[in-house]
């Protein structure tokens, strides 16, 4: 089995719509082990996947205030330690999703990035905005520097100008598109998961 960690180029970005394609492709587990603000990630991907494999994994920390989590968590008298967000033990492949971007923090020092294995599969999600090519750029190359096998999933209709410039200069796989859609629901999410699933076979 295999760790997938979706992460973005920021808050808002598409992460839990790309974690339910990548669920849906590989009958993969869900864990949002940091989990901030009423609007939870786990409710979402239950409503939006079919396979009967799935289980969803309860988070390490779920954090009122809908901020960064070390600021929420300081609202809450709450201290985000790593060392504590455990990977759920499964048979199954697992696809984790983070909180907001790579760089957000958890603490005084400890950040996201803390808590990707260096074994992980990183699944970088590229929102199309004015922007998102210095977002995207800093996000995949301070990954890549890290050490870790990163791969792009862009989310927006076609940008060739963006898409072209961030494949260029990272040379990481992209495994897809997530085009404007109106809404998301179980059968939307089925296509792009039967889309998406052989190169996400290839990671
Ligand atoms: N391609 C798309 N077309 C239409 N709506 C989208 C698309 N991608 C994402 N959205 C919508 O944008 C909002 C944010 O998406 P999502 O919740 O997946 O972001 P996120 O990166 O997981 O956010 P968070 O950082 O809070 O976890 C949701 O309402 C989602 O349905
Ligand atoms: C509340 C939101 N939906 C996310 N769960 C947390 C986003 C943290 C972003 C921190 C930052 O980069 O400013
Ligand atoms: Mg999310």
């Amino acid at each position: 089995m295999k760790q997938f960690f979706v992460t973005g180029i920021s808050t808002n970005v598409g992460k839990t719509i790309a974690s339910a394609i990548i669920v849906e492709a590989l009958e993969a587990d869900y864990w949002k082990p940091v989990q901030t603000g009423a609007d939870k990630d786990s409710d979402a991907i239950t409503k939006l996947i079919s396979n009967q494999k799935t289980v969803i994994h309860k988070n390490s920390y779920s954090l009122k205030a809908p901020l960064s989590p070390h600021a929420a968590a300081k609202m809450e008298g709450v201290y985000i330690d790593p060392n504590k967000i455990l990977e759920p033990v499964t048979e199954n492949h697992l696809v984790i999703e983070g909180a907001g971007g790579v760089l957000v923090p958890l603490n005084d020092s400890d950040t996201m990035l803390d808590i990707i294995m260096p074994n992980y599969k990183v699944i970088v999600v590229c929102k199309h905005y004015l922007g998102s090519i210095n977002h995207s750029l800093l996000t995949i190359q301070w990954l890549i520097i890290k050490g870790y096998d990163v791969a792009v999933i862009f989310n927006g209709n076609p940008d060739p100008h963006t898409e072209d410039v961030i494949i260029k200069r990272t040379k990481v796989p992209v495994i897809g598109r997530i085009v404007e859609e109106e809404y998301f629901d179980k059968e939307i999410i089925k296509k792009y998961a039967d889309e998406f699933r052989e190169a996400l076979l290839t990671l």
